[in-house]
């Protein structure tokens, strides 16, 4: 198969996913989420003309008073008692206020000789210190719109609204696959040839901000028995995400062993640096991701299909990485007929490549807070030059 340039693979990878259905979510489980309907106010908010201080509700026209103090409002009075002129009413933050009444005197700013209250400072407009109903949103105004991420503003404005629950796309299973004679669990002894499997626990961080469950199939041999079984227990999650024995080796068995189970293969190797040898198809409803084993293989890979996947699956409409544009501190030399995607950091300066660019080298990615995107065959630029620079770290 000829390499495929990213941004194809990209968008094939997107359209192997399957519609999900939507589910109506607490709205304690949906932080994190997409919405897949609109969101109308089922309530006026305020719910009526309510005082936004402490103090007396009278009428704005007869400043400075005296007022007769005849009522109180507080923050759960349903329906408090007109005024007639001369009176005003004890009221305080989130009540409402009393018909007649148009403006707030804050006590600050008030004499208070028994049930006799008169304004010390400041003329009052009308309409001072009161929000009117349906100040923030009227019952029925569409409040956020299908394909919004949900956070803690939306949360909040969707409670208020109303709602209990939200319409989502439903939490995801991921189940990820480890291959590889040579290795060993995180933190277990690591005899000499073995090696302690980073992929797993480092998708499983990368899968965490998404609502759903990573499914660890746990470490497989390199054997085609041992690689078919652990796709078969892998089957049916949303995604499967494999890592290790993706390449052309004599045990690189990933992607003979997905097409043994009846697996649909749809592309295998883009033309990036690092992630060559990417696998990708369906099997059943389950999309199929196989990464290379090489830790920043792995992470690459990731970031660009992984995640952009899993994001599209909750109704992201824009689940792609977004490149900022910066400048680079260090001339680049020309890179060749590979997309290359070069760990590097970020200052006021600009983007700073890192020394080691090694598809191995897990501490220049643990140093790296973004990749400097270098495009197939791209000529060597100075210092200064301005990058497509892909963020990888809040
Ligand atoms: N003759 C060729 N050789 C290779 C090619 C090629 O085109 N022709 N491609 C190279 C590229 S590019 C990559 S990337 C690697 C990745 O290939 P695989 O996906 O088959 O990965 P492995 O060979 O299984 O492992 C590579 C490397 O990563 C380590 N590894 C594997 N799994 C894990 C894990 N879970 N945690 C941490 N480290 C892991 C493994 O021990 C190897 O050192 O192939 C090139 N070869
Ligand atoms: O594509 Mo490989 O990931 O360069 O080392």
């Amino acid at each position: 198969m000829a390499l495929i340039p990213v941004s194809e693979a990209q968008q094939r990878l997107l359209a192997l996913a399957r519609p999900r259905a939507t589910e109506m979510a607490p709205i304690g489980a949906c932080a994190g989420r997409w919405l897949a309907a609109p969101v109308q106010a089922l309530r006026d908010q305020p719910w009526a003309d309510l005082s936004a201080m402490d103090g007396y509700a009278v009428r704005a026209a007869e400043w400075p008073g005296p007022w007769t103090c005849v009522d109180e409002s507080r923050a759960g009075t349903a329906t408090p008692h007109a005024l007639a002129p001369g009176q005003c009413s004890r009221i305080f933050t989130g009540a409402p206020m009393p018909p007649g009444a148009d403006a707030v005197l804050i006590q600050e700013n008030a004499l208070r000789d028994g049930d006799r209250i008169t304004a010390s400072a400041d003329p009052l407009p009308p309409g001072r210190h009161v929000r009117p109903r349906g100040q923030d949103f009227a019952r029925g105004a569409a409040l956020l719109n299908p394909g919004s991420r949900i956070g803690p503003a939306q949360i909040a404005l969707a409670v208020l609204a109303g709602h209990g629950a939200l319409p989502v796309r439903p939490r995801l299973r991921v189940a990820l696959l480890s291959t590889g004679d040579e290795l060993v669990p995180p933190g277990a002894p690591v005899p000499p040839g073995a090696l302690p499997a980073s992929n797993a626990a480092m998708l499983a961080a990368m899968l965490a901000p998404f609502p759903g469950d990573v499914i660890d199939t746990g470490l497989v041999p390199d054997d085609m028995d041992a690689t078919v079984a652990a796709l078969r227990r892998a089957a049916g999650a949303d995604i499967i995400v494999s890592t290790g024995g993706a390449s052309v080796g004599d045990h690189d068995l990933v992607r003979p062993a997905f097409e043994a189970v009846g697996g649909t293969l749809d592309f295998w190797k883009i033309r990036m640096r690092p992630g060559k040898p990417l696998i990708a198809g369906t099997w059943g409803d389950s999309v199929f991701l196989g990464l290379p084993g090489n830790p920043v293989s792995a992470f690459v890979t990731a970031h660009l299909f992984l995640l952009p996947l899993v994001r599209h699956l909750f109704g992201d409409p824009a689940p792609l990485p977004r490149p900022i544009f910066l400048p680079t501190t260090t001339a680049l030399s020309a890179s060749g007929e590979r997309e290359e995607y070069l760990r590097a950091v970020r200052s006021d300066d600009g983007v700073t490549l890192l020394a080691s660019q090694d598809s191995a080298s897990s501490a220049a990615l643990a140093s790296a807070d973004c990749l400097i995107v270098r495009p197939p065959n791209a000529p060597d630029v100075l210092a200064g030059a301005i990058v497509p620079t892909l963020p990888i770290r809040d």
